[in-house]
């Protein structure tokens, strides 16, 4: 049985308001399971190679950072929940590997997508140059309703910059409903900002005014369980 749902024994010796004579002074305490994810959403980031797309993930997910990362291969997703305007969210991150020879592979995730992270690499120009491919991959792969997010990414190499921000805010400025910010995995800076924002956005076009029992009952999956699409491989993990 899991843990969570065994009843712990208190020992005691009296002196508790719950204490039950039945049980000789002992008194019985649940431990609530946790209470269910009232939303499961689906995110993905997508980027050229390199610009720390998994670095991102792994910032936001386990705050965590790896100086010398293996790149990714084919797909790698990691799962954390989130509490926004109330409600509980399950988020479940797919990370994408930069390298076109994976476009065929990756741009199946992007369909289920609620949210897209596009990931570009500011002391890096061509990281910037490719956004227009994979805006075009949005375009041709991800759901309309998708929330989009433009991160200029290793924030930390301000000295090295080559992507000035107004440059990139030119470039959003473009493209309607694409949210811009910067970011740094390394220093987590606005790491988790960014991600919170990308899920409120989503929340905010989401009929929440769902009633009570229905939420209390069973988890409500706006959408299919984020599950593998069933002609690729698992999700290759990667070690750094
Ligand atoms: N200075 C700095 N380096 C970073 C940052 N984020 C990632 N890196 C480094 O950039 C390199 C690539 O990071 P990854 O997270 O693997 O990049 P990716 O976009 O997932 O790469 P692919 O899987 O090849 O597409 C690694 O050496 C990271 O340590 C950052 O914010 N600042």
């Amino acid at each position: 049985m899991d843990s969570r749902y065994e009843i712990k024994r208190m020992a005691g010796g009296g002196g508790s308001a719950n204490a039950s004579p039945a049980l000789g002074g002992q008194s019985r305490r649940r431990k609530m399971p946790p209470r269910p994810a009232d939303y499961k959403l689906q995110i993905i980031i997508i980027g050229s190679r390199g610009v720390g797309k998994t670095s991102l993930m792994e910032r936001f997910t386990d705050d965590t950072f790896c100086e010398a990362c293996k790149s990714t291969v084919g797909v790698d997703f990691k799962i954390k929940t989130v509490e926004l305007r109330g409600k509980k969210i399950r988020l479940q991150i797919w990370d994408t590997a930069g390298q076109e020879r994976f476009n065929s592979i990756t741009s199946a995730y992007y369909r289920g997508a609620k949210g897209i992270v596009l990931v570009y690499d500011i002391t890096k120009q061509e990281t910037f140059d490719d956004l227009p491919k994979w805006m075009k991959m949005i375009d041709k792969y991800a759901s309309e309703e998708a929330e989009l997010l433009l991160v200029g990414n290793k924030l930390d190499c301000e000295t090295d910059r080559i992507v000035t921000k107004q440059t990139a805010e030119r470039f959003v400025s473009r493209i309607s409903g694409l949210r811009f910010c910067e970011a740094s995995a390394k220093d987590n800076f606005n790491v988790e900002e960014c991600f919170l924002k990308l899920v409120d956005d989503i929340l905010a076009k989401m009929p929440l005014e769902i009633p009570s029992r229905e939420l209390s009952n069973s988890i409500l999956s706006l959408q299919p369980e984020p599950d593998i699409p069933p002609e690729l491989n698992p999700p290759r993990m990667r070690c750094c």
